[in-house]
């Protein structure tokens, strides 16, 4: 279990971050969504020990992560800038990180690299953006962490590479229980993976929510309707957007079921059918709702 405990990071009279609490279970992937600035990259650096905190802190099993070596060592970092000595040679890199983690498996690296493909006589130096994300995601990987926390590490990476990875973490999840928490812009390139989304916006957190309750829940509806329903229609429960296209109203609810369903009939549905929604437009809905806007009338 990861507890992110009322945190709060500043930068000089900038704060980065604030009342942040997140609980994370162990086995799961925690997504954390934002645009630019939003605090990602801070929060994560938080999570992996690499930042004090002003307020608050971050518990993995009980213990502070910041200044415990023994906490960090468990854990694997990838970041969206990742820096290693840029004379030395990939293959030299692995033995230094086979000396100073005691669970490094060169067999996995070895592995791994089936897929990422490296050249490991190259230099670092000589790598691109995309494939020093590459030697970074396998070495934190051969660790076997018991955390893995990654910093948009799909930024970079081409289409192919980026469905191995996500496969491969998922394997890692199912086999060995590892936690992750992954950063991205895009919530749909998460909601495949994650069982659990943050979403901050400005330091704050704006949203947080399990995907399977959210899906099972929030629906969007089309239905037609005998006669005029434009009074009934916003007295209804459970329905956080209403939307009318010529005579069809497309209804987004947040507790779909039975009791939706009779209620819709008994003022007039003749049609009711589920049209799918994807996780970005459940965040754009409920977000509003949240908001106070509610729905526009
Ligand atoms: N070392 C620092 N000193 C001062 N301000 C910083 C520092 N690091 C981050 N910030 C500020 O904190 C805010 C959050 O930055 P952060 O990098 O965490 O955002 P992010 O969500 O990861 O953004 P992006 O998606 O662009 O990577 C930004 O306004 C940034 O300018």
């Amino acid at each position: 279990m990861i507890e992110v405990l009322d945190v709060r990071k500043d930068f000089g009279d900038f704060t980065a971050l604030d009342d942040i609490n997140i609980r994370i279970k162990k086995g799961t992937i925690h997504g954390i969504i934002g645009e630019n600035g939003a605090g990602k990259t801070t929060l994560l650096q938080i999570l992996a020990g690499i930042y004090d905190t002003k307020e608050g802190k971050v518990l993995v099993e009980g213990e502070e992560v910041y200044d415990n070596n023994k906490v960090k060592h468990k854990i694997g970092y990838v970041g969206d800038r990742n820096q290693y000595f840029k004379d030395y040679k990939i293959r030299e890199i692995v033995e230094f990180y086979s000396g100073i983690y005691e669970n490094f498996s060169k067999t996995d690296f070895q592995i791994y690299n089936k897929i990422f493909r490296l050249n490991l006589d190259k230099k670092i130096k000589q790598l691109s953006k995309g494939m020093q994300m590459r030697l970074s995601l396998m070495l934190n990987l051969s660790i076997r962490p018991e955390i893995l926390i990654l910093d948009e590490p799909t930024s970079g990476l081409d289409a192919i590479v980026k469905k191995d990875l996500l496969d491969i973490l998922i394997d890692q999840v199912h086999e060995r229980e590892l936690t992750i928490v992954i950063s991205s812009h895009h919530i749909s390139e998460l909601e495949k993976i994650c069982d659990e989304i943050t979403i901050l916006n400005k330091g704050k957190i704006k949203y947080q929510s399990n995907i399977d309750e959210i899906k099972e829940n929030v629906k969007k509806l089309q239905v037609v309707f005998e006669g005029d329903v434009e009074k009934e229609i916003h007295q209804l429960e459970n329905i956080i957007d209403i939307e009318k296209i010529g005579s069809v109203y497309y209804l987004v609810t947040d507790n779909y079921g039975e009791v939706l369903i009779a209620d819709l009939k008994e003022i007039g549905a003749q049609l009711i059918e589920n049209i799918g929604i994807t996780l970005e437009e459940v965040f754009v809905y409920t977000s509003k709702i949240k908001e106070g806007s509610g729905i526009d009338e």
